[in-house]
């Protein structure tokens, strides 16, 4: 159920870093198509030689993607295997991981903010839709297609990157690390389901308004595990509504959650309370 790119249709560019087990470099993939040769910009994610029996994880959570198309999910052209080398290529998504930029730029507006969060809202519902559960909802897998800034006043474009390998092949570790993205029950059962992605959200809504800082980022693995055992929640928002979408989200019995449909209802009236709070400012200015 994949397309296979031949190792000599790529050409390799620099190194933009590393996920769990994956490096990640720039690059480019040549296709012949009727003699005209394609040059398409893609980003090369490979998985990690010492960890080579994760390729069918690592392609499932690919292949995932490529099922299904949306305009908010990643792209991707297809798999390359090469010698001891699992590559996986992926549309390149011009400004990279979300969390990344809103560290470098702390000056996105409430409005870019809440946009950023409907469209990941419409992503999630779309998968929902379909009963597929993502298992890895978090700023450092959502990507800027478009930065949308506030002169010209076009909005922001994300797109949400693959699950990379499941975190249950990853070991105990890697789980207890991802604490407060995963999903509780999941330290118990391993199993990503869809509401899962409904508590990483949570964390994901907490992290776009923290200026991409990470939620419990001092903590070591004891103490994330220990945050869980004692049912702790996040250091809420100032904003009240926003702080109940997101304890809504992160409630510790699954079941309770809302669905994707309630989430995207109370992202859009954050969006319209957010305008109303903004045009009242102007009036009281003016
Ligand atoms: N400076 C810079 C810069 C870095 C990356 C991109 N582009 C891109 N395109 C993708 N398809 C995926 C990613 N990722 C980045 C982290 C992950 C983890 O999942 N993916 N980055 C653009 C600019």
């Amino acid at each position: 159920q994949f397309h296979m790119i031949k190792h000599e249709d790529l050409t390799w560019g620099e190194s933009l870093g590393q996920g769990s087990f994956t490096h990640i470099f720039r690059g480019h993939k040549t296709d012949q198509r009727d003699e005209v040769t394609h040059t398409t910009e893609v980003l090369l994610k490979v998985l990690d030689a010492n960890h080579k029996n994760c390729w069918e994880s690592f392609f499932e959570a690919a292949s995932l993607m490529s099922q299904i198309s949306h305009k908010h999910l990643l792209l991707v052209y297809g798999i390359s295997v090469h010698k001891s080398k699992n590559i996986m290529v992926q549309e390149f998504v011009k400004h990279g991981a979300l969390d990344l930029y809103l560290k470098k730029s702390m000056s996105v507006s409430v409005s870019w903010k809440l946009d950023v969060a409907k469209q990941l809202a419409c992503a999630l519902n779309f998968l929902e839709e379909k009963n597929i559960a993502h298992g890895n909802i978090c700023a450092k897998n959502l990507l800027l297609a478009r930065e949308g800034d506030p002169s010209s006043d076009n909005s922001p474009f994300i797109k949400l990157s693959d699950p990379g390998t499941s975190m249950t092949l990853l070991g105990k570790d890697v789980v207890l690390d991802r604490i407060p993205w995963v999903a509780p029950e999941v330290l118990d059962t391993l199993e990503i389901e869809l509401e899962c992605d409904k508590w990483s959200f949570g964390t994901t809504l907490w992290e776009i308004f923290n200026n991409g800082e990470a939620p419990l980022q001092g903590l070591d693995l004891i103490q994330k595990q220990q945050f869980y055992e004692h049912f702790s929640n996040l250091p809420a928002l100032e904003w009240t509504e926003l702080a109940d979408l997101i304890a809504q989200c992160m409630q510790y019995q699954p079941e309770l959650r809302p669905s994707c449909r309630s989430i995207i209802r109370q992202v859009n009236s954050l969006i319209t309370s957010g305008n109303t709070q903004v045009f009242a400012i102007c009036l009281v200015q003016d």
